[in-house]
């Protein structure tokens, strides 16, 4: 958990700096969007950004360049990101954690020796590369720009695939995160709508948003993940449910191996139906991390773009100010495939089946085609553990009133 909130704050948030509340402003129906424009933060300096240094290097121009393949760029607002400056980033992390990145990335291409120390998580599975700083504060501002478009009403989703670093912690990297993004954006989102929904699809429990605002009624965090002994990061059963004003609006469901499309939906669908209509949330920020999808190397779930899918509509159907971030995602073809198909299906637009030819075709083989078929691990979730889990939420989200 961040640390305890400010004196002269009523407990409504774990970190500082949280603006003051504005209900004051227009009500939730006001904040409508003045088009259907659908935001997608990009630039080639940020795609190159990604593509040295997020954590499955080549990713960010695979998934650019399917998504401009299908001829999706065109119907998208392109709109480029800029780096998020120190204050931006230390409304949730700690001064002296974005110093020591700073100061360690810059340093790295100096005296290029290797940086171990354990101190702010910087060590194995968050080295200090060359450029961290640069990329983490370019992917926090990139969705941060897509954040602002929704405030400010210009699309009612932006997009910002890069994104959806869920680990990083105030003072430390983690889980290969160095920056919280979706925090980031959540504090900003807050700054307009009274009530944030953040939804979590990634395999990995979102425990870097779930910390910064367990402690707050303000912010509801939903997030659906293999939860399993010795899987990072450990946390989000069932029973952890937020503290003081916070109880019963962190919301966790924690799955086993091998769940596929239909079981994952109807937990989402009545999850999130539950969940929506009980908070009435004025914002969403939905972390659609591909680590899921049948194929990628973490071996997992089953799970297709079309089954998250079914998830995305049921959120953008609640018509509100809606972004979207990606997260993890290895299989390169099938984490490109997902997020073009989402893209896509955010602009109303099918897709013919074929890849198209483009610079990176032959990520695609052997089949070529965009669909990813449904894998086939054994499935551990009985449906008995999942209604008992269905269940479990029910009673806790009863209380939210
Ligand atoms: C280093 C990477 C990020 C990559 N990786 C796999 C993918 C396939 C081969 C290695 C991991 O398990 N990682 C991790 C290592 C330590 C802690 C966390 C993660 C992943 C977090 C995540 O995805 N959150 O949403
Ligand atoms: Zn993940």
């Amino acid at each position: 958990m961040a640390d305890g909130s400010d004196k002269e704050n009523d407990g409504e948030s774990c970190h500082r700096n949280l603006p003051p509340n504005r209900d004051v402003l227009a009500p939730r129906s006001d904040v409508s969007c003045r088009n259907d424009k659908v935001v997608f933060v990009h630039s080639q300096m940020y795609i190159d950004l990604c593509n040295n240094l997020a954590k499955v290097p080549g990713r960010a121009s695979a998934v650019h360049g399917l998504i401009e393949a299908y001829g999706l760029t065109k119907e998208l607002s392109l709109v480029e990101p800029r780096p998020a400056t120190v204050a931006e980033l230390t409304s949730f992390h700690s001064t002296d954690y974005i110093d020591h990145l700073r100061k360690a990335s810059a340093e790295e291409d100096e005296e290029k020796d290797i940086d171990v120390s354990e101190e702010f998580g910087l060590c194995y599975d968050c080295p200090i590369l060359p450029g961290v700083y640069e990329y983490a504060a370019m992917v926090a501002g990139a969705t941060l720009t897509a954040a602002q478009c929704l405030i400010d009403g210009e699309c009612q989703v932006a997009i910002n695939w890069h994104g959806g670093w869920h680990h990083a912690k105030k003072d430390e990297a983690s889980g290969f995160c160095y920056v919280n993004d979706p925090v980031l954006a959540i504090l900003r989102l807050r700054e307009r709508f009274s009530k944030v929904l953040y939804i979590d699809l990634d395999l990995h429990h979102g425990d870097g948003v779930e910390d910064a605002f367990c402690c707050t009624s303000r912010v509801m965090t939903l997030s659906l993940h293999k939860f399993d002994t010795g899987f990072f990061p450990g946390t989000g059963d069932i029973q952890d449910t937020g503290m003081g004003r916070g109880r019963y609006y962190t919301v966790n469901v924690p799955l086993r191996d091998g769940i596929q499309d239909s079981q994952y939906f109807s937990v989402f669908n009545k999850v999130a139906s539950q969940a929506e209509s009980c908070y009435k949330p004025e914002a969403v920020v939905l972390q659609l991390g591909a680590d899921g999808m049948s194929g990628d190397p973490m071996g997992c779930f089953n799970l297709t773009p079309q089954g998250v899918g079914r998830c995305l509509g049921q959120v953008l159907d609640w018509k509100l100010p809606t972004l979207l971030l990606g997260g993890g995602g290895y299989h390169v073809g099938n984490t490109a495939r997902c997020w073009t198909s989402l893209t896509a299906q955010v602009l109303g637009k099918s897709l013919p089946p074929d890849i198209p030819e483009h610079e990176h075709f032959t990520e695609y083989g052997p089949d070529y085609e965009l669909d990813i078929s449904p894998g086939n691990r054994v499935n551990h979730n009985t449906d008995e553990y999942v209604e008992e889990v269905i269940n479990t939420v029910t009673e806790n989200l009863a209380h939210v009133m």
